[in-house]
């Protein structure tokens, strides 16, 4: 009982863990793509990578093909999506989990269909794009194993 009190006291004021899944799609050139956030949405104008909330009963990966659909128009087969790194980072209203998936194979084009703008880029230049901060070690990652 005394146990359950001070984890209750400890836990005042925490913020939930949010689950969210990306990708970096990867295309022939080696280039990565990323999206601008929409204004009106939280950190608006920052660039991104693909991907959002996995619901209640989704797979990751489920959610992740769902969102890859809404977001870009494009079909991936959850073989193609390869597990690489995950970030985690404490925002202020909640606590970011992201794993980030590789990705180099889908079906159609990718259009911009909830973001303002799209962009294939280089690894070594994704920091000439205003990321939001878990994103940071990601690009890390992509600049040394990609
Ligand atoms: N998709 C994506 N989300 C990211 C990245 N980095 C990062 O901090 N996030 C955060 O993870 C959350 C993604 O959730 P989301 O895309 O489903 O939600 P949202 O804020 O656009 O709006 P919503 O709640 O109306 O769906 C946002 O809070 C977003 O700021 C990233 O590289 N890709």
């Amino acid at each position: 009982m005394t146990g359950a009190l001070v984890t209750e006291v400890e836990n005042a004021g925490a913020v939930p863990t949010v689950l969210v899944v990306a990708v970096a799609l990867i295309d022939p050139d080696g280039r990565i793509l990323i999206a601008q956030r929409p204004e009106g949405k939280q950190l608006a104008g920052l660039w991104e990578f693909p991907g959002g909330k996995v619901e209640a009963g989704e797979r990751p990966e489920q959610a992740l093909i769902r969102e890859l659909h809404e977001e870009l128009g494009i079909d991936v087969k959850e073989a193609c999506l390869a597990p690489f790194v995950f970030t985690s980072h404490a925002y202020e209203k909640f606590h970011l989990l992201m794993p980030l998936y590789l990705c180099r194979r889908w079906s159609g084009t990718v259009v911009a269909k909830e973001h303002t703008a799209l962009a294939w880029v280089k690894p070594d230049k994704l920091r000439d794009y205003p990321m939001p901060p878990a994103d940071e070690p990601l690009i890390a990652w992509l600049r040394d194993l990609i």
